[in-house]
């Protein structure tokens, strides 16, 4: 298999250690209860947070990579995304380009006029999608994607995910939606009580 993303004793005191390699165009889900640490091994993937282990991708280690380009690289999409400006317009360099994927995802061009705040939480959550796959990332860190949204938009997120992943993006999924596991992911992760994570059916 064609090594993309290579996490080796990933750990930090919550959680770990985490062992997982993705090749190109894989999803691998990561579940487990509230608060156990699904969150914190994402960032820990975007070097967001401090950590153990080595993670590299397609060969190049995470330390030796700028921070700033890793992070574009493999991107961290967190549950409830920040925002600079009111203007929800302001997030996106080219609109033009927004636009494909706003319709794909069940958005308005109209809604990059708005104020952020004007948005529904399920509309700030695919705002915030779109807004980091214009930036074209290799590796989707998701941190529950569709946890506000209905069944038919979430079909259609999952629709533009399955289109991204042919092209090779990779993407770890937490998510608590056990329909959603078995849809997207080519594996699963489960992590346990005390931060333990171990590979688990789907
Ligand atoms: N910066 C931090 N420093 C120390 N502990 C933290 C920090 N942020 C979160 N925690 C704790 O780490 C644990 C794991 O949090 P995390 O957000 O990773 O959980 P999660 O599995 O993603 O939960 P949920 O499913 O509710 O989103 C929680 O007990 C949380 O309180």
């Amino acid at each position: 298999m064609e090594v993309g993303l290579e996490i080796r004793g990933l750990k930090n005191s919550l959680v770990g250690p985490f062992d997982c390699v993705m090749g190109p165009g894989e999803c691998i889900a990561v579940t487990g209860r509230s608060g156990a640490g699904k969150s914190r091994l994402l960032r820990m993937i975007a070097d967001l947070d401090p950590h153990e282990g080595v993670v590299a991708f397609r060969g190049y280690l995470q330390n030796e990579i700028a921070a700033a380009q890793w992070r574009r690289q493999v991107m961290y999409f967190p549950a409830e995304s920040g925002w600079w400006s009111d203007n929800v317009g302001d997030h996106f360099a080219n609109r033009a380009e927004a636009e494909p994927l706003l319709h794909a995802v069940g958005l308005s061009e109209d809604m990059l006029g708005m104020s952020v705040h004007r948005l529904s939480t399920g509309e700030r959550q695919r705002m915030a999608l779109v807004r980091g796959l214009l930036l074209q990332p290799d590796v989707l860190l998701l941190d529950e994607p569709c946890s506000a949204l209905d069944a038919v938009i979430t079909a259609r997120v999952e629709e533009l995910l399955s289109r991204i992943r042919k092209a090779g993006t990779m993407i770890v999924l937490v998510t608590h939606d056990e329909d959603q596991v078995r849809r997207m992911a080519d594996r699963r992760f489960r992590v346990l009580e005390g931060g333990r994570i171990c590979e688990d059916m789907i």
